[in-house]
């Protein structure tokens, strides 16, 4: 399996259309993958929070069916990263989507834990409330995206739910780097799944600036490839079949016991 990780910076004075076209040609660079990954919310950018409403759309919108076009073209599996969603009833939504080589829509899934820290995505978006996984050629897939990394509960589920590949769309501050990198790792050995990290780039509205390296780690937590911070496509080679490899040879999840809790879940302190 062929990985190309997409690096993308969403400069604030570049328009919708432009962006669009520009991270096409940068789709292009990745043909030869399988599977091709995006960043989070690039094309409203994650910080530009006053153009969330403007930029969203629905799932048949512009972002959407651009990336259905590229992976026809490439002939492969694009995992577009996130985008704003507007679904019907006028809620927004911090949506990631994979496509197949066909450009059919395989796999969404909605950002449960959005971000309320020097980030308005809390006030402006709804949490999404369900997690699914998707067969694919590569084993069952799931997503989580960016701050969702903090929450190990939600990864445990998409464990339970069979997943061996997790994708995570992000943009995560450089300022926080060293928690990515922890965090990625940790996922990956704590739920022993395939983990395909990729991050944005670039400096966004009120100077934010994102913190690149991408990655995918493996269920043993080798770090199978790690970009730097400019904008560009990194390949990663590796056999998706090595997560059951790990969980025979270590057979850690197999050894889960129910954990009885106390104090009480109702009565347990806030943590605050
Ligand atoms: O958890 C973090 O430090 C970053 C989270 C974030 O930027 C996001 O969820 O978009």
């Amino acid at each position: 399996m062929r990985i190309a990780l997409v690096q993308v910076a969403s400069p604030p004075t570049e328009t919708p259309r432009a962006r669009r076209e520009r991270v096409g040609a940068m789709v292009e660079q990745a043909r030869g993958a399988d599977l091709v990954v995006l960043p989070e919310l690039w094309a409203a950018g994650y910080f530009g929070f006053e153009s969330y409403a403007e930029r969203a759309e629905p799932l048949n919108g512009p972002t959407v069916t651009a990336a259905r076009a590229w992976a026809r073209t490439l002939g492969a599996h694009v995992h577009l990263g996130s985008f704003v969603e507007r679904d019907d009833d006028g809620r927004l939504f911090n949506t990631a989507v994979l496509i197949t080589p066909d450009g059919l829509i395989a796999h969404t899934y909605r950002k449960i834990h959005v971000f309320g820290h020097a980030s308005r995505e809390a006030e402006l978006l709804t949490p999404g409330d369900r997690i699914e996984v998707a067969d694919t050629v590569f084993g069952r897939l799931g997503a989580t995206t960016c701050y969702d990394l903090r929450f190990p509960e939600l990864w445990r589920d998409l464990v339970d739910r069979g997943a061996r590949i997790a994708v995570v769309p992000a943009a995560w501050p450089a300022a926080r780097r060293e928690h990515w990198q922890l965090f990625t790792s940790c996922r990956a050995v704590e739920q022993q799944l395939l983990v395909i990290a990729c991050n944005a780039v670039g400096v966004q509205e009120g100077g934010v600036e994102l913190g690149g390296h991408s990655r995918v780690v493996d269920a043993w937590g080798g770090v199978l490839v790690e970009a730097g911070t400019e904008e560009g496509v990194t390949f990663c080679d590796t056999d998706p079949a090595d997560v059951d490899r790990v969980r025979t040879r270590f057979p850690v999840l197999a050894d889960r016991r129910p954990i009885p809790s106390f104090p009480p879940r109702e009565s347990a302190p806030d943590p605050r």
